[in-house]
C-alpha cells in the first residue's frame, strides 16, 4: 500500500515534473518517440541523474541505496535485460512454479535457453520476473508493445488484475489511446518541456 510522488523532477529536456501515484492506481504517460518518457521512468528508478525528489510514501529515493530503491520500486524496461542462459535462472524457486496462465507459456518456459526467446516472450517473462520480486510501485515502459491483440487484452487485463490486488503503484508508458482508456486512472502527455494531465479521475 505505498504512494509514489514525483515532486519537480527535471532529466533530459522534460522539466519539473510533478504527480503522485496512489497505491492501485494507474497513470499513464504519452508522448512522441523521444520525448523523454524512458528517460522519466528510468530517473523514478534511480537509473539516470535528475533533478527534484522521488518519494515512496515518505521513504526519499535519495535515502536508499539505488538497489534497495530497485527492489521497491521496479521498473520493466522496453528491451529487457537477461544474464543467465536459463529462463529459470532468473526466478526464485516458487515464482518458477507459479508463471501465470494468462502469460501464455506451456509448461517447461523455465528450463528454455534465453536466446530462443521472442521479443514478445521476453516481455512476457520481464513482466512475471518483475512481479515475483514483490514491488511497492511498478514503471512499465510499453508493456504490451511487442504483443499481437489477443495477448496484449490477455496481458493487460492480468496486469490490472494484479496492480489492484498488490495495491501497486504504477506508471505505465503507452502510445494505444485504447490501452490507455482501458487502464488509466490519469493520463498525462509529454509536451515539448512539460508533462502535461490530459485527463483521468479517482
Ligand atoms: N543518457 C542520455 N544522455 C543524453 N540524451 C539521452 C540519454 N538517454 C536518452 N537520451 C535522449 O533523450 C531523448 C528521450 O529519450 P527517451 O528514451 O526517454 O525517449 P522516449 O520518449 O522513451 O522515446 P520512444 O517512444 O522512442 O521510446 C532522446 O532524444 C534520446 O536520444
Amino acid at each position: 500500500m505505498s504512494e509514489l510522488r514525483l515532486d519537480t523532477v527535471s532529466v533530459g529536456t522534460l522539466k519539473e515534473v510533478s504527480l503522485q501515484v496512489g497505491s492501485g492506481a494507474v497513470v499513464c504517460i504519452s508522448g512522441a518517440s523521444g520525448s523523454g518518457k524512458s528517460r522519466l521512468l528510468r530517473a523514478v528508478a534511480d537509473l539516470e541523474p535528475h533533478d527534484g525528489r522521488v518519494y515512496l510514501d515518505d521513504t526519499e529515493q535519495g535515502s536508499l541505496p539505488a538497489h534497495e530503491w530497485r527492489k521497491r520500486v521496479v521498473m520493466i524496461p522496453a528491451d529487457s535485460q537477461w544474464w543467465f542462459d536459463e529462463v529459470g535462472a532468473h526466478f526464485a524457486e516458487d515464482a518458477r512454479h507459479t508463471m501465470p496462465e494468462a502469460l501464455g507459456f506451456p509448461p517447461g518456459v523455465m528450463d528454455w535457453a534465453v536466446s530462443r526467446l521472442s521479443s514478445g516472450e521476453r516481455q512476457r517473462l520481464a513482466l512475471w520476473r518483475a512481479l515475483a520480486m514483490a514491488p511497492e510501485a511498478l514503471l512499465l515502459d510499453e508493456p504490451t508493445a511487442n504483443l499481437d491483440e489477443d495477448m496484449t487484452a490477455a496481458v493487460e487485463a492480468w496486469l490490472l488484475d494484479e496492480i489492484r490486488r498488490r495495491n501497486l503503484a504504477v506508471l505505465w508508458v503507452a502510445h494505444d489511446q485504447g490501452q490507455i482508456r482501458r487502464v488509466a486512472n490519469h493520463h498525462y502527455r509529454i509536451s515539448g518541456s512539460q508533462l502535461e494531465w490530459v485527463n483521468g479521475s479517482h
